[in-house]
């Protein structure tokens, strides 16, 4: 144990006598410095859920009692997996559930965060968060539009700050290149990578969080993103990352390094420093062997040192926790005002941004093509089968009841898709969220009406006029728009539970399931399969909820109901059997049915259908905004 603390102290001593000297040799190709960000005794927990009740279980601890100085320059975290990098990344950048936090402090430049770190600093998550149909000059002015407070910034000094960007980081020959999604080819991963990163400096700001920036990256890729950061870091930016296994091209780029396991730190000084601690520790690097990989076998045990260090570890943790309380404090003293400097990113333009969230939100294609076809689709097939409704009993009623069945179910069950809305776009959703782009009820209400408008109302109009006027139903012109309202509103209505289920659960196999259940209830008491007045008292409270009753019962109506014949007599001189026989069996059918026979009769249904969707509506909104934005 005294040997290996000598051996420590003497390694202090030596990056001590070096620090000056290191210092010039940095400010040398430093031409701006950022600020310095410390963290100290950082205990981090999570609450283990167990059972299929997900019962709280024993408390995890993931990161034990951390300190460290990140300075200006690049500064890694690295370690195996599951040792805790990316939660301490998340934690000095406010990004973790600060429930899990037991106790520690982050400084920058020597004052204590507060919460608005996240809107001053920027985060780059490891899974790209852009918009796949949009070219990569409008995602970057999209988050300038978003982000930048028009009182200190005209569009001229947004659209430099983005041509700057994309300057900067090399991206102006793939500028008005879509960044690509599933169906569309687009940018490769380097520039993708790129982009994610611009969308972040956007806002010039002075602390840069990257988790995990070169996965998934090739080689020759990965390099040219760490030199990027490495450009970045020399011109006022503390860039602090997350990152497993670099090879040595990359890892010599380092300032600073972090190294963990299991949620302790091993090391943390400059990166150059390190090799020449671990051998003062008795661990020898073999000749060609890469630094990076050496320290991640060292740490997972399987490099052998020379010394016999403590059995339990505990003297040289100690050691290792006053070494960096040395430094901490070293830092704090002669830490500057720079924090000052810090880019300030004005709280999100409220009104501003909403217009230009809904505007881009909206630019955002849906899958419309497969929606419209298939409407159209099923429109023909109703029409075909049920072509030109002979006005003759028995058939003239059970063909019409027998449609509207049909047309209903094709309504409800041709809205399963909308379950994708919330799931497909969550993490794009809580990264934007997080950083201060929009509110929620703004996502919220543009993705709505994104949906709503051309994948619902729109062909659900054309869904109506194919397959009324196929099936031959009343002609005036008045019943087709109420039966066309009836349409669209049980599409409203079972689109707004599949919403409900999309912002509910984050699985679409469990959206599926779960969307797919109460529209199956829903059929089963909407009251063609089953008489609902001989129904079990218990279970008939049902029908109360289904949208195929509300749907079916107002078609049914507008069917046989004579309300507006003297329309019909009006305008389209209709034979007078019609008449006869569309008031006389309809009149008796609906009461057979126990559909109420007044005019009330039929609006209530309508008011039913926006009843349930407006429910839905809601609970899918309390839902979106109960999304957890930390990780
Ligand atoms: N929200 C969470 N819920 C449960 N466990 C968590 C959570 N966050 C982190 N952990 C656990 O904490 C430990 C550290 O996780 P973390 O993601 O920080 O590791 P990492 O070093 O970044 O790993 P990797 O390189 O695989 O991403 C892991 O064992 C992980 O399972």
């Amino acid at each position: 144990w005294l040997q290996s603390s000598l051996s420590v102290v003497r390694s202090l001593c030596v990056r001590m006598s070096n620090k000056e000297k290191s210092v010039h040799v940095g400010e040398e190709c430093f031409q701006q410095h950022g600020p310095t960000l410390m963290f100290s005794n950082i205990k981090y927990c999570i609450q283990e859920r167990v059972g299929l009740l997900c019962k709280k279980g024993p408390e995890k601890v993931i990161l034990k009692d951390i300190s460290g100085i990140l300075k200006p320059g690049m500064n890694a975290i690295m370690g195996p997996t599951g040792s805790g990098k990316t939660s301490l990344l998340d934690v000095i950048a406010g990004r973790k559930d600060p429930a899990g936090l037991r106790h520690g402090t982050v400084f920058v430049d020597g004052r204590p965060v507060t919460n608005d770190l996240r809107l001053t600093s920027a985060y780059v998550v490891q899974d790209d968060v852009l918009m796949g149909t949009l070219s990569v000059r409008e995602n970057l002015l999209f988050s300038a539009n978003l982000r930048l407070d028009p009182k200190n910034h005209s569009s001229a000094d947004k659209q430099s700050r983005v041509e700057n960007i994309l300057e900067e980081l090399g991206l102006t020959e793939c500028a008005n290149t879509k960044i690509g999604t599933d169906f569309i080819r687009g940018v490769s991963g380097g520039e993708r990578k790129r982009c994610s990163i611009g969308m972040e400096l956007i806002t010039a700001p002075s602390l840069l969080f990257l988790d995990e920036p070169t996965t998934g990256l090739d080689a020759y890729t990965a390099n040219c993103i760490i030199s990027l950061l490495h450009k970045l870091s020399r011109n006022g930016k503390t860039v602090i990352f997350s990152i497993h296994q670099p090879r040595y091209s990359i890892f010599e780029q380092f300032d600073q390094l972090t190294l963990m396991h299991k949620g302790d730190v091993v090391y943390a000084g400059k990166a150059d420093k390190a090799l020449e601690y671990f051998s003062l520790l008795g661990y020898q690097i073999k000749a060609f062997n890469n630094p990076a990989d050496f320290f991640l076998d060292i740490i997972n045990g399987e490099a052998e040192s020379t010394l016999e260090l403590p059995a339990t570890g505990k003297p040289h943790e100690t050691l290792i926790t006053i070494v960096v309380c040395v430094l901490v404090l070293l830092e704090l003293i002669c830490a500057t005002d720079a924090y000052t400097n810090v880019t300030r990113v004005p709280g999100p333009r409220r009104r501003e941004s909403e217009r230009e969230a809904v505007l881009n939100l909206l630019r955002t294609p849906q899958t419309s093509y497969a929606q419209w076809a298939l409407t159209v689709f099923f429109a023909l097939l109703v029409g075909l089968i049920y072509y030109q409704i002979p006005l003759t009993l028995p058939e003239g009623l059970q063909n019409r009841s027998g449609a509207f069945f049909f047309l209903v179910i094709n309504v409800v069950f041709s809205n399963l898709g909308a379950v994708e809305l919330f799931i497909k776009e969550r993490s794009v959703f809580i990264h934007e969220n997080a950083n201060g782009y929009y509110r929620t009820s703004v996502y919220f209400l543009s993705k709505i009406g994104a949906d709503l408008l051309p994948n619902r109302i729109v062909p659900n109009i054309f869904f109506s006029a194919i397959s009324y006027y196929m099936m031959g139903l009343k002609p005036a012109f008045l019943s087709f728009l109420c039966f066309t309202l009836t349409m669209t509103l049980t599409s409203i209505g079972a689109v707004s539970v599949a919403f409900m289920v999309s912002a509910t659960v984050n699985s679409l196999a469990m959206a599926n399931l779960l969307v797919a259940l109460p529209f199956v209830i829903m059929m089963v008491f909407g009251g063609f399969l089953v008489n609902l007045n001989n129904m079990l008292s218990w279970l008939s409270w049902l029908e109360w909820i289904s949208i195929f009753k509300y749907g079916m019962n107002a078609g049914e109506y507008n069917s046989f109901e004579m309300l507006f014949s003297y329309l019909l007599n009006l305008y389209f001189i209709p034979t007078l059997t019609q008449i006869l026989w569309e008031t006389k069996s309809g009149e008796m059918f609906l009461q057979g049915q126990g559909i109420d026979y007044s005019r009330w009769g039929f609006w209530q249904n309508q008011v039913a259908l926006i009843g349930i969707s407006s429910v839905c509506l809601v609970v899918a909104y309390i839902q979106l905004r109960r999304i957890k934005r930390w990780k």
